[in-house]
């Protein structure tokens, strides 16, 4: 017999794979679902037997489609940064920020990826399931998207073995990096929710102070950097010896330092969210645990001023507690601090602060960091700085020189100029914040270049200098004059002394 021609042999498998593609349309067509899965599942089997390659799919929904399963959204976030650039078919959705079209594969686009040498193919499918009624109800046709992976069976080790971790790791902190951060706060008055709302409510957190932009020492500044990241990639260490994955930072320092622009900084830089906790909007130590519950890993829980929002005998202070006054002057501008509306209602403790700090992290799990902040370290409870609660004490003080060539760099655009040294001088003799500085930089009107800003700023710190010395002036004087009335006073006490000592020498000798 003749063995067929190359012609012939693609003709008859054409027609073979028409005949069956024309099947498999009737039976799609026409045979009922259950029909259809049942011969799927035994085709798959048969063909299991010769072909070599494995599979394994990620649905987007598991269960009861309530929730978005996070290893399909982790794949997804891997594959629209890894392979979507080898994709011909992609989709293109909003950003984050609403500003740039992200782009990922679009469905049945097929995707090749590489690990360790092995390679895969990665598919983006729908199933879709038909409707049906059940009892009162009728459940729509519903689309079931999943992503499928598959590899020779001869790397099923590597790919089950890490590949997949790998891909789930990066994608996690690819959507991490990409996701919309959000500023929470716990708002005051705020009744006890109904069933699955939360007790906080949140923004978008788009605070664009960085450590670049912050006006501190560098050496300092490299060490919180440091600090931070060390902190945010140890979760096996902290694992390890058994400590809850947490840390804690006082900072401290007058009003205007950066203390909060710190917190954005600190944000930014590990991209956490923050929940700004008002602890005076808080009713009793058990409204704090459950807000605690409530905050997510990777995230950063703020109690700005907490000298004010906690009286150290265990109950909250009041807005015109004597221990207040100083700060109320202070910050008068502020309305932090608030009233709860029902008197006798303040119900937080200091020991309820510390379980919070303490007792539930260990509990909670993730990755937090947790900010107190005040004007006045002296005023705390050294129960709560101490080392273990807030980790690291981290004092922002006056503007240095250094801090300032960062705001003359950000503000004026000016890494140098002849008026620095003066400037240099200036600063070694006066205190002002960062936050004064800042202002003194900022152009006011279109004709400020920045030379008439440095020059605006020499004068203020002239200004202040002068301040500052008749300021220093105005105490001597008082010293001294408490000095002059404490003279007096030994003056004449000594007198008196004398004149007592010569009355009883008199006496004596008439006694005699
Ligand atoms: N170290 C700094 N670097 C850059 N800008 C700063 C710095 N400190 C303060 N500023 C500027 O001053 C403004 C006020 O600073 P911030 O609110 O961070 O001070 P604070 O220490 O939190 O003050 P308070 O104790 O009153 O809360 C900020 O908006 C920022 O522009
Ligand atoms: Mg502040």
């Amino acid at each position: 017999m003749v063995p067929p021609t190359m012609t012939q042999m693609w003709a008859t498998m054409g027609s073979t794979l028409a005949s069956f593609m024309f099947v498999w349309a009737i039976i799609r067509q026409y045979c009922p679902y259950e029909l259809r899965r049942f011969l799927e599942k035994y085709s798959l089997r048969i063909t299991g037997y010769f072909y070599p390659y494995i599979k394994i799919s990620i649905h987007e929904f598991t269960g009861d489609r309530l929730k978005r399963s996070e290893a399909y959204a982790a794949v997804e976030a891997y594959l629209s940064s890894n392979t979507s650039k080898s994709a011909k078919r992609l989709k293109a959705e909003m950003g984050k920020d609403s500003s740039n079209l992200v782009l990922s594969m679009d469905e049945y686009e097929r995707v090749t990826d590489e690990f360790h040498g092995a390679n895969v193919w990665w598919v983006l499918s729908k199933a879709v399931s038909p409707g049906r009624s059940m009892s009162m109800s009728y459940y729509p046709e519903q689309e079931k998207r999943f992503y499928k992976l598959t590899f020779h069976k001869k790397y099923r080790e590597i790919i089950t073995g890490s590949y997949l971790d790998h891909v789930v790791k990066q994608g996690k902190e690819i959507r991490v990096r990409n996701r919309q951060r959000k500023l929470y706060t716990n708002s005051p008055g705020y009744k006890w929710p109904s069933y699955k709302q939360t007790m906080w409510s949140h923004i978008v957190f788009e605070h664009p102070a960085t450590f670049e932009t912050m006006a501190l020492e560098p050496e300092k500044k490299k060490e919180i950097i440091e600090d931070l990241v060390t902190f945010s990639k140890s979760k096996d260490f902290y694992a390890r010896i058994g400590k809850a994955w947490k840390r804690g930072y006082l900072l401290y320092g007058p009003p205007g330092t950066g203390k909060s622009t710190m917190i954005a900084a600190m944000a930014n830089l590990l991209s956490y969210d923050v929940y700004d906790l008002e602890l005076t909007a808080v009713k009793d130590n058990t409204e704090l645990r459950k807000l605690l519950i409530e905050t997510t890993s990777k995230s950063i829980i703020v109690i700005e001023d907490i000298d004010c929002s906690l009286d150290l005998t265990g109950q909250r202070k009041k807005k015109a507690d004597k221990g207040c006054v100083e700060d109320e002057i202070v910050k008068a501008s502020k309305e932090r601090i608030k009233e709860p509306k029902e008197e006798g209602s303040s119900k937080v403790t200091l020991s309820g602060l510390l379980n919070f700090i303490d007792g539930l992290w260990s509990a909670c799990g993730g990755e937090r960091l947790v900010v107190f902040t005040t004007n006045y370290v002296e005023k705390l409870d050294p129960a709560l700085i101490r080392r273990g609660r807030m980790d690291k004490h981290i004092e922002l003080s006056y503007c240095s020189f250094e801090g300032f060539k960062v705001l003359a760099k950000n503000y004026l655009k000016l890494e140098s100029h002849q008026m620095f040294d003066m400037i240099h001088k200036l600063m070694g003799e006066t205190k002002m914040t960062p936050a004064d500085v800042a202002e003194n930089l900022m152009p006011k009107s279109p004709q400020d270049d920045p030379e008439r800003c440095l020059s605006n700023f020499i004068q203020a710190l002239e200004q202040l200098l002068k301040e500052e010395e008749e300021e220093e002036e105005e105490t001597k004087k008082k010293a001294e004059e408490i000095k002059d009335i404490d003279t007096t006073k030994k003056q004449t006490q000594e007198n008196k002394h004398v004149e007592i000592q010569n009355d009883l020498g008199s006496n004596r000798t008439t006694s005699f």
